[in-house]
């Protein structure tokens, strides 16, 4: 049997934190070896699980996230877009594996990533779950085999928490939908209409974000023409779906060369070259 590795996880008492750690605990192939919270928050000292209303896990929550991350194989991080830039220096620093779940990165915040990429093996999506990558696929090949007389829309639902809109999700079905129809996402993304808008623009691709309650994430991909409307929907009921992909994306990433990866490298579902 092959090692155990060992995990940090960031912002640990988060929602996605919180289930990772519960994952990371139950797996007999990784152990949790940190758990990382900003300077400040009231677990810092605390044994996490406990912190999380459970059974000690003889990790106590930390704020110096550079020597968790120095002490592990992987960090999996589902933060903020500063804080994940931080904690990728530190992966680099280490040389070890960072999966990187946050969303709302801006283009110059991804490419802040980049000076990293040359010592740290990161593996970054806006959906880890099996299911969204293979909607990606899917979006695109619809995508390519219709004109566009099919309007493109992506449709979102998140709990009333979400920080950021469109979702990293509709991004990535927005994107895929783009590349199938060979245009760039940014001369066609109609991201937020309101008032006098105008008839919708042929070759648009549009994004409608709803934010309520506890929706853990939906997301619709609609092609709609005159008469017919096709419509690709994934909807996760459970957040241990993107957690399940980050731990798999840990343990893919062990021995891998250092570089810039996404969940379709992890899954095998990237196109042939
Ligand atoms: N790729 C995917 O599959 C998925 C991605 N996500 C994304 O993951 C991110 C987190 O989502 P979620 O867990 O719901 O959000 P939460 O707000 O529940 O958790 C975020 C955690 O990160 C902590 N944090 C924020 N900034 C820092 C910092 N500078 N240093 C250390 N910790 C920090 C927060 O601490 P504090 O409370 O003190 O601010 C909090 O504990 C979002 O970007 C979300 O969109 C979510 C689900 C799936
Ligand atoms: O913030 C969330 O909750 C989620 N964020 C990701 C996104 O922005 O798409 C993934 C998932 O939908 C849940």
């Amino acid at each position: 049997m092959s090692q155990s590795i060992r995990v940090a996880v960031t912002g640990a008492s988060g929602r996605m934190g919180q289930t990772l750690i519960s994952l990371v605990n139950a797996s007999d192939r990784m152990h949790l070896s940190g758990a990382i919270e900003r300077p400040g928050h009231d677990w810092i000292g605390r044994d996490v699980g406990e912190a999380m209303g459970g059974s000690a896990l003889g990790i106590s929550v930390t704020d110096d996230a550079q020597a968790a991350i120095a002490g592990a194989d992987a960090v999996i991080d589902f933060t903020a877009p500063v804080a994940t830039i931080q904690f990728a220096e530190f992966a680099a620093s280490a040389g070890i594996v960072h999966v990187i779940g946050t969303t709302g990165m801006t283009d110059d915040e991804i490419a802040a990533l980049d000076p990293f990429t040359s010592k740290a093996t990161i593996i970054r999506a806006g959906n880890m779950s099996l299911g969204v990558n293979l909607l990606t696929q899917l979006t695109k090949r619809v995508a390519a085999a219709l004109d566009d007389d099919y309007d493109i829309e992506v449709i979102e639902a998140h709990h009333n928490q979400k920080v950021d809109a469109p979702s990293g999700t509709a991004l990535m079905l927005g994107e895929a939908a783009a590349e199938g129809r060979g245009v760039k996402l940014s001369d066609v993304a109609d991201r937020g209409r309101d008032g006098i808008t105008g008839a919708r623009k042929k070759g648009d691709i549009g994004f409608t974000a709803i934010r309520g309650g506890d929706i853990i994430g939906e997301h619709d991909v609609m092609f709609a023409a005159a008469g017919e409307r096709i419509i690709l929907r994934h909807v996760a009921s459970d957040r241990t779906v993107f957690a399940r992909g980050a731990l798999k994306a840990a343990l893919w990433g062990q021995g891998r060369a250092p570089g810039h990866y996404d969940m379709l490298d992890v899954l095998g579902l990237s196109d042939p070259a």
